[in-house]
Order: structure tokens, then sequence, then C-alpha cells
């Protein structure tokens, strides 16, 4: 299956000069979903992974029914004000603004093996963000999984030192 056909690419959106790269076709489609969600999902299997952590929102999409399939529980990262308890947090940098993440305090267990999901990997700000977040509760990042990867934009230079998993390359 080719999943790139279920990509739509929207000039200018959500500013001027950003190409974006919209899964809500992948998304609507049942076996393109599926297929997706399954390539990640085998990605895991060899890694021992005990718990899937996705950031706000589109990582939530994919991360869910990939923790329904390994049997591991999912956390969210949130943005600013959306988890109720006492949070963990760090500020990052994105293509086209900047944000902060927050995760539960205590949520991840010391020693916990972590697959992190999101859908796409832009400048790498929201995944290192997550990265950080997760360590800094005593995680170890099994995996990072991606649907989409902007090569161009070098956010692996930021991962290096972990397993790194894309299916479609822009
Ligand atoms: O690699 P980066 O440069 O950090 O960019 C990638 C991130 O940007 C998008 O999320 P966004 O913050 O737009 O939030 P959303 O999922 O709520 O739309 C996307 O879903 C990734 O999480
Ligand atoms: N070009 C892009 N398309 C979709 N989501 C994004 N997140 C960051 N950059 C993006």
């Amino acid at each position: 299956m080719n999943l790139k056909d279920y990509i739509a690419s929207v000039e200018n959106f959500p500013k001027e000069g950003i190409l974006f790269r919209d899964i809500t076709p992948l998304m609507a489609d049942g076996k393109a979903f599926k297929y997706a969600t399954d390539q990640i999902v085998e990605f895991a299997k060899n890694k021992d992974v005990n718990l899937v952590v996705g950031p706000e929102a589109r990582g939530f999409i994919f991360g869910c029914p990939v923790a329904y399939e390994l049997n591991t529980g999912f956390i969210p990262v949130r943005k600013p004000g959306k988890l109720p308890r006492e949070t963990v947090d760090v500020k990052y940098a994105l293509e086209y603004g900047h944000n902060e993440l927050s995760i539960h305090k205590g949520d991840i267990k010391k020693g916990s093996r972590v697959l992190i999901v999101d859908d796409l990997l832009a400048t790498g700000g929201t995944i290192k963000a997550t990265i950080d977040l997760v360590e800094s509760q005593g995680g170890i990042v099994a995996g990072v999984a991606f649907l989409i990867e902007l090569v161009d934009l070098n956010g692996r230079d930021l991962l290096k030192n972990y397993n790194v998993l894309s299916l479609i390359k822009y």
C-alpha cells in the first residue's frame, strides 16, 4: 500500500510558506489507517515496550490504536492547562511557532520501556520535548515512530541515539 496516496498537501497552511501534510484522508480510510497502525506495531514488537506516549493532538490518533494492539497503556503529553494533576513541563519550538508540553508527574514509572508515537516529524522540537519529559521521569525510550518525516527539516538530527521509524518521507 502506498500511504502517500492518502496524504493531502495544502499550501500556505496554517501560515504563509508552510506546506501542510494533512493526515485526515488516511485516517478516514479504514484500510490505510489499519495498515499504518500495523506497521508501527510491527516496529515496536521486538522492543519490549510496556507503555506508549503520544503528544497532543495528532500523536493521540496513532498512539492509542498502537497501545491497544501492544496491550500497553497510553500516556498523553498535553498542551498547557489541560492536565488536572501535578505536571512536569517543557518548552519547545515548532516549524510554525512555539509551545509548551506537559505530562502528569508519576505517570511514567522508572524503567518503563516507552514507545513514543506522533503523526509527523518536522523540526523535531515536539518529539525532543516529549523524549525529555519521558526521560525526566525515568522512562527508557525504546523507539520513536512517526507516520510522516519531513526530511529537509532535519528533525532526525535530534534523534541520533534512538530507534526511529517513519513510514512516509517528504
Ligand atoms: O517536529 P516539530 O517541528 O515539532 O513538528 C511536528 C509536530 O507539529 C504538529 O503538531 P502541532 O503542534 O501542530 O499540534 P496538533 O497535533 O495539535 O495539530 C505535529 O502533529 C507534530 O506533533
Ligand atoms: N508541514 C507540516 N504539516 C503538517 N503538520 C506539521 N507539523 C509541523 N509541520 C507540519
